[in-house]
């Protein structure tokens, strides 16, 4: 009995599927013809206050906060496949997404000058040696702003940065920078990085009291130096800063974490090696350049944008990509400077710049997000 039942309220829910899909087809043929329209008249696709009047409208139709949220999400959904549809016939009427990146076939690797923060020995060092080889000629600067200014005033061709580490996550003041500048990214390049323990040639560990490093190495070193609770953790510029002033103090209480590289440069012992908690420990640098360039191979896109906030504003901005197929490896977010509650949002996604779907996607984004920036494709 029961069985005859569900056969009968689902023909009834086949019946009311078949009439949604087919006024939904009506819907879509509407909304090819708004998409003419603009692409007529140069209108963007995305209306906001026109979106918000329909939410308004059709929330008004039921009652009980349930089917209000439910009629808020369907056509919330509704309009975001209806704005995808519009993107992808604004594609096809060669409306692209504006950027002036320009497809190179290699980037110019010799005889380029590249610049990193630090000093010889520090990771970064290393980062640049892995990318460029000995072809470049490498220079170092204090901070990673400076960096990024040699960089735009055209001191050096490309900078090395450190943007995400495998056990501490992001280097936040990074992302940053790439908005505070405009150089784009162009490459990107992976350094296994183990952190030693080094002293002074005639220092034991339980002699130290005090180590030195970079805090983000420090951090991924806080299974064992938290093992040892007397020491003192102080944090310096970077870890071949930590290690000069080991040797240069000439204290035997004092270690640095650092590579072992950098105990080889300033004559450092090593005390313990691989005392990073994850002994897969790599990090991810960034080759930035003032040139808007992308290799015709490249895969991956970073950009950046940012939202009001607003319930939902993150889901409907990302469904650009779902609506196109595009993955999304990385989302990372920092807060608006000046703008209490409101993020910035950094996205890497995989895909090139020449490929429609991305277009699509990118079209879609700087329509609907603000400050949208295409940081590299690489
Ligand atoms: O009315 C429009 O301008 C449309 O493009 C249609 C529509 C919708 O699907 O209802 C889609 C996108 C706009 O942001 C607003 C509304």
């Amino acid at each position: 009995m029961k069985n005859l039942d569900l056969q009968e309220i689902r023909k009834q829910l086949d019946g009311i599927d078949q009439e949604m899909v087919a006024l939904f087809e009506k819907r879509m043929e509407l909304c090819r013809e708004v998409a003419e329209f603009k692409i007529g008249t140069g209108k963007p696709v995305y209306d906001g206050e026109r979106e918000q009047q329909k939410i308004d409208s059709v929330t008004g139709m039921v009652e009980g906060e349930f089917l209000k949220q439910a009629v808020r999400e369907l056509f919330t959904q509704m309009m975001t496949i209806s704005r995808n549809y519009q993107y992808k016939q604004m594609a096809e009427n060669g409306l692209k997404a504006n950027h002036s990146f320009q497809p190179v076939k290699n980037l110019k690797l010799n005889g380029v000058r590249v610049v990193y923060q630090g000093v010889e020995g520090a990771y970064s060092h290393g980062a640049a040696l892995n990318y460029f080889g000995n072809e470049a000629s490498l220079y170092h600067v204090t901070t990673w702003d400076d960096a990024m200014k040699e960089v735009e005033l055209g001191n050096a061709d490309y900078a090395v940065l450190p943007i995400e580490n495998s056990s501490a996550g992001a280097v936040t003041d990074n992302y940053d920078l790439l908005m505070k500048y405009e150089n784009y990214i162009v490459a990107e390049t992976f350094l296994t990085v183990n952190h030693a323990l080094l002293g002074l040639p005639g220092a034991e560990e339980k002699d130290i009291r005090t180590v030195f490093s970079h805090p983000q190495a420090l951090m991924q070193c806080q299974e064992f130096l938290n093992s040892n609770r007397s020491w003192k953790q102080i944090s310096v510029e970077n870890t071949a800063v930590a290690a000069k002033k080991v040797i240069l103090e000439g204290d035997l209480s004092q270690a640095a974490v650092a590579s072992e590289t950098a105990g080889e440069l300033y004559g450092l012992k090593v005390l313990r090696t691989q005392v990073n908690t994850n002994k897969n420990n790599t990090t991810r640098f960034i080759i930035l350049s003032r040139e808007a360039v992308y290799q015709e191979e490249a895969g991956k896109i970073s950009l950046s944008f940012e939202l009001p906030h607003k319930s939902g504003s993150l889901y409907n901005i990302l469904s650009n990509f779902i609506y196109n197929g595009v993955n999304m490896f990385m989302i990372e977010s920092r807060p608006v400077p000046g703008r209490n509650w409101e993020y910035r949002f950094f996205v890497d996604i995989e895909g090139n710049l020449s490929h429609a779907s991305i277009q699509n996607a990118l079209k879609g984004i700087s329509e609907e997000g603000r400050n949208v920036r295409i940081l590299g494709n690489y």
